[in-house]
């Protein structure tokens, strides 16, 4: 029998973070309708995913399957996510890049809808924008690109691919579909998630309070 091409102790650890962070996000209604997809790095060469149309408010091991970067599976006979090639991307570009969430709130999804036509959403005057790793005060601006939404994962991966030849970026939103938001580990990830999560919900409320879109 031939040993795995990567270290299945550190791949076991990866999946129990994994399964215990998404059935949280899921708890928030944050997956609905076995939407939304998961991963993290393994080593420079794999990444931990979740399995594709998975209930993710239900995650378990056998959920959870290894793909190499060019997002093809490894010893598993299961699909990986359809989304797979988003986080295979971010994987190869950067070995910075530790854990991968995407996910399908309402937040997100409302205000990608929103927010399509001007291709971002400007995050302004927040104290929590110092959520975002290297952001040190409320003062700078973080923009959320908001990408058209395609089926066609080689072609949304080219302009995640565009943005980040721009310069930092700690996720995207996707339009009326969700978002993508990354980080070195879970725990940075997730500070990042929770994060556009949350300030996008105060944009869209201003926006209601104030009738300005
Ligand atoms: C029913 S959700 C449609 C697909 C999607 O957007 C998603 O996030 C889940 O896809 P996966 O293949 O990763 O289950
Ligand atoms: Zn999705």
């Amino acid at each position: 029998m031939s040993a795995q091409p990567y270290d299945s102790h550190r791949l076991c650890e990866l999946a129990g973070e994994l399964i215990v962070n998404v059935r949280e996000l899921a708890a928030r209604g944050w997956t609905p309708a076995t939407s939304s997809n998961f991963s993290q790095r393994i080593d420079e060469r794999h990444a931990a995913i979740t399995v594709s149309g998975r209930d993710k408010g239900r995650l378990r091991e056998a959920d959870i399957m290894v793909v190499d970067l060019d997002g093809a599976a490894v010893g598993s006979d299961h699909r990986p996510s359809a989304e797979t090639l988003l986080h295979t991307q971010l994987y190869r570009r950067s070995a910075d890049i530790g854990c991968i969430l995407h996910t399908h709130s309402q937040h997100q999804t409302v205000a990608s809808r929103l927010f399509a036509g001007a291709g971002h959403v400007r995050l302004e005057g927040y104290e929590l924008l110092k959520a975002f790793a290297g952001n040190t005060t409320h003062e700078a601006a973080v923009n959320v690109p908001v990408l058209p939404n395609s089926q066609h994962m080689p072609t949304l991966a080219a302009q995640v691919d565009a943005l980040l030849d721009r310069g930092p970026l700690w996720g995207y939103l996707i339009d009326g579909h969700g978002l993508y938001a990354w980080g070195r580990d879970m725990a940075e990830a997730r500070r990042h998630l929770e994060a556009f999560d949350f300030l996008l919900g105060c944009e869209l409320e201003l926006a209601r309070l104030t009738g300005s879109r």
